[in-house]
């Protein structure tokens, strides 16, 4: 989602995993919110400088599919899709087996392939990558002999994606499929649904079922497994089964945890999960169907991966974080014995990727999002229902509540540098613990904690200094006092005594 562009740049100037001599820019017009002209404009002065760029516009004549197969005849060397998801699944699917790359410019509402495939999502950094040339091979699916590249939402997903609709994806971007949502949680049923996958048959009742190649975090009901990649040869099957609207909401925020922190959801909820090479669903009443972020009539959905059948162009640090890692090791010495430098590259690639200061400003993000979106919708109450206002609400608290518990988890905890014995003689010992300095509350637990050792006399704490004096009867042997001391410490917390 947001995280690429906190990924570190790569240390060379402009490090080349393969240097593409030309490619076909598949253009699309209309995508998004942003100014076409200015995004095409800044694609060229990123690109030309480097080369030949063959620029094929969309329109709604001529889609990009028709495009993409003219460009693969005249043996294009990468093809760049540059507009929403509708023009990369058009360019995507007519690559798929061919070996030809994709690369993407991602210009559209929610560039859910761009996000879910962790490939760069702003304009410049997939130019660099397009430069850098580094490839990555996908899998994709085939779903009622259709392509599909994320992910098919049965039920409750796909009467979402009809909710969010052009003009509400116009006027609230990605928060449109929240709005969507939340809508359609007013009218939230089950159906019964019969799942056969290639090892079991399972029969269930459900009110949303996502079967995911892979998936970005914003598709919320595809985050069952919590671990959607797209390279590991299976599709992710989330099965949603809420009580009533409320529990729906409360099972949808656990589910965008799980994506963010690629966990399993709790068991506390009604949420089921498998991973699967193919599956066959049968539901009970026909339920509408999405794939790919389009609406198909109601119908079983056949769903199969095809594993390692799109080769897609990365930011080059994605692959050699994943991949390869070298720099560092004593006495090492590599031979390229290729015609493409990437060893050199990989040698020179030194991921510092703070995960913590990438999910604090996320969720900072998030949250920034969340407060446009609620004044968004105070400029437009009178077109909004009571309910959908009051449901809403309801959302916001929910979100403000998992946010604040990320904030707890990634910014509270402050690990102190291990413990110094700064001073000992018989009967008294100082202890001193660098990282706690200012950090009353801790050292306050550390002094209940040591109060415990029945020998203890006296407990002296400066907080500045991060100093610790404790006295003891001095008839005590020393090092056995120390040891007992130190022990505790430990199991306090166990980086003191490191
Ligand atoms: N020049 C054009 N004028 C009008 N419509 C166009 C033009 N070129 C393509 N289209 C239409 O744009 C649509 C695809 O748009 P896009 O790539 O933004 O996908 P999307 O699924 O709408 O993306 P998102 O939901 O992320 O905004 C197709 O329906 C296509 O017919």
């Amino acid at each position: 989602m947001f995280f690429s562009r906190w990924l570190p740049e790569p240390t060379l100037e402009l490090a080349r995993a393969r240097a593409f001599r030309s490619a076909c820019l598949i253009f699309n017009p209309v995508s998004g919110q942003g100014n076409a002209s200015e995004d095409l404009q800044r694609i060229r002065s990123f690109l030309e400088p480097h080369l030949t760029l063959d620029i094929r516009q969309t329109t709604p004549e001529i889609p990009a599919e028709t495009l993409a197969r003219e460009a693969i005849e005249r043996g294009t060397e990468l093809l760049i899709a540059s507009g929403g998801d509708g023009t990369v699944t058009a360019v995507a699917s007519t690559l798929i087996g061919t070996g030809i790359p994709l690369a993407i410019v991602p210009r559209g509402t929610a560039n859910a392939f761009a996000t879910g495939a962790g490939l760069p999502t702003t304009i410049e950094s997939a130019c660099l990558a397009i430069l850098q040339g580094a490839t990555l091979t996908v899998d994709t699916a085939r779903c009622n002999d259709r392509v599909m590249l994320l992910l098919a939402g049965i039920g409750f997903e796909a009467d979402t994606v009809r909710a969010a609709d052009r003009q509400l994806k116009d006027r609230f971007g990605i928060m449109a499929y929240i709005m969507a949502g939340l809508e359609r949680l007013q009218h939230l049923s089950s159906f019964n649904a019969v799942l056969e996958t290639d090892r079991v048959t399972i029969s269930v009742r459900v009110s949303a079922i996502t079967v995911a190649n892979f998936a970005p975090p914003t598709s919320i009901l595809a985050q069952g497994t919590g671990e959607n990649e797209p390279d590991d040869g299976l599709l992710d099957v989330t099965l949603i089964a809420p009580t009533n609207a409320l529990e729906g909401l409360v099972e949808a925020i656990e589910l965008w945890e799980s994506g963010l922190v690629r966990a399993t959801p709790s068991s506390d909820h009604h949420i089921g999960y498998l991973r699967v090479k193919k599956v066959r669903i049968t539901t009970d009443p026909p339920q509408a169907i999405a794939l790919d972020g389009e609406n198909l009539d109601p119908a079983p959905v056949s769903c199969e991966i095809v594993p390692a059948s799109l080769s897609v162009v990365v930011a080059f640090d994605t692959v050699a974080a994943r991949r390869e890692r070298l720099a560092g090791l004593p006495d090492l010495a590599v031979v390229n014995r290729r015609e493409e430098p990437i060893e050199s590259i990989v040698l020179n690639y030194e991921p510092a990727v703070d995960i913590g200061r990438i999910l604090t400003d996320t969720i900072t993000e998030l949250a920034t999002a969340l407060l446009n979106l609620r004044s968004a919708i105070a400029r437009s109450l009178d077109t909004l229902s009571e309910s959908i206002s009051r449901s809403l609400l309801q959302v916001f608290r929910s979100l403000a509540r998992s946010i604040d518990g990320f904030l707890e988890l990634f910014l509270a905890p402050v690990v102190p540098e291990p413990i110094e014995i700064v001073h000992r003689i018989p009967g008294r010992i100082r202890l001193r613990i660098p990282g706690a300095s200012h950090d009353a509350d801790y050292l306050e637990q550390l002094r209940s904690r040591l109060e415990s050792i029945d020998r203890t006399r006296s407990i002296e704490i400066n907080p500045p200094a991060a100093s610790i004096v404790v006295t003891y009867p001095p008839e005590i042997p020393g090092e056995q006092f120390e040891r007992e001391l130190l022990n505790l410490c430990a199991k306090f917390n166990p980086h003191l005594t490191k």
